[in-house]
């Protein structure tokens, strides 16, 4: 196989910033994916429709000439989120989702939620809407051990909501965890996950490979390999319930070198090669149009895309660190060759 072309995909869990930021980060996706969620974490949080607007906006004025990228917007769950606000959103036609920090779980989760039953409504009326639910699935509890977060939080929380409000639809994000893809799993159609590619790829000792690596760091932490397995098993299965959402999350290389490093890896310059490339060393390269660029619109309700993406069989080589907002970002796999070279087309 020389090449394989596929649709387009979408990214449905993506970190863009935002002011300088933007002008790096948008064209990254743009060459690679026609939509993606954009994560509201920004300072101050994406809480109102109005902010909402005004952020993709800025995310369209940034768009090269030539690329066709829509911003799927989501909001940011907050104590104080009403279902007025849940109604509003769902009128707007751009917003897709409300995301759900559990306050102090990950980057600029300082206003998320700090109990769960501080949103029951606005739960109750994403439902009625038929927005999605997205969800950082992590405990804060200090006492809960990092590696256990994710399972804790499905046990305790995410459980609960699944049994209260049978037709919400929910992405757990970002799953690392066994017990995560069990829960998917079982949990019927109108509950699924997104999965990046570092943690299809990469088991914790990544983290600690000849010394300590800043830009393996990244919430939820890398798991176990028996975690990691189940993982990429989940993705390369066809459940449907499995789709891609990159998570990458660009912080400075300073902000991460540093003695209390930013979480999060970049991986949007070469997302969908990293996928290919796993995904080929698992023997299912067949089934990544599927995963890329079928599942999350089938799940989101949106209509899949009609343009088309080439992946060629070429090496390339990913850059030890790209422009972000004045000074770089070190992507995932720096340094590293992959086997394909994307293009839209
Ligand atoms: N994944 C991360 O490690 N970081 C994300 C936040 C998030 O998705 O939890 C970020 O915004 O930097
Ligand atoms: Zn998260
Ligand atoms: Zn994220």
């Amino acid at each position: 196989m020389t090449a394989l072309t596929i649709t387009t995909p979408d990214d449905w869990h993506l970190h863009l910033r935002d002011g300088q930021a933007l002008s790096d980060t948008v064209a990254h996706t743009a060459r690679q994916f026609a939509r993606a969620i954009v994560m509201p974490n920004l300072k101050p949080p994406v809480t109102t429709v109005e902010l909402a607007a005004a952020y993709r906006q800025r995310i369209l004025d940034a768009v090269p000439n030539g690329l066709t990228f829509e911003p799927l917007m989501s909001m940011y769950l907050t104590d104080n989120t009403t279902p007025a606000v849940v109604e509003a959103a769902a009128a707007s036609g751009f917003v897709h989702g409300f995301k759900l920090y559990p306050a102090g779980a990950t980057t600029n989760s300082d206003a998320g939620v700090t109990d769960i039953r501080n949103i029951r409504d606005s739960l109750k009326a994403m439902s009625d809407c038929g927005l999605v639910f997205q969800v950082h699935g992590e405990v804060t509890d200090a006492d809960v051990d990092i590696f256990d977060r994710e399972a804790v939080f499905i046990e305790r929380i995410l459980q609960p909501i699944r049994d209260s409000l049978p037709q919400l639809k929910i992405v757990l994000e970002h799953i690392t965890t066994a017990q995560a893809v069990d829960f998917v799993r079982s949990a019927g159609t109108k509950t699924a996950a997104t999965i990046t590619p570092q943690h299809i790829r990469f088991n914790r000792n990544e983290l600690f490979r000849g010394g300590l690596r800043p830009h393996a760091w990244c919430l939820p932490i890398l798991k176990a390999e028996s975690h990691r397995e189940a993982v990429a098993a989940a993705a390369i299965s066809g459940d449907p319930s499995f789709f891609l959402g990159t998570d990458s999350a660009p912080h400075k290389r300073t902000d991460k070198e540093s003695d209390c490093g930013c979480a999060g890896m970049f991986s949007a310059a070469t997302a969908i090669e990293l996928y290919a490339q796993s995904f080929e060393a698992a023997g299912a390269l067949d089934r990544l149009e599927d995963f890329a660029s079928h599942f999350g619109p089938d799940f989101y309700g949106l209509p899949r895309n009609t343009s088309q993406l080439t992946l060629e069989r070429r090496e390339q080589t990913v850059p030890d660190s790209y422009p972000l907002s004045g000074g770089e970002v070190v992507p995932m796999l720096a340094g590293q060759s992959l086997p394909f070279v994307a293009s839209r087309g």
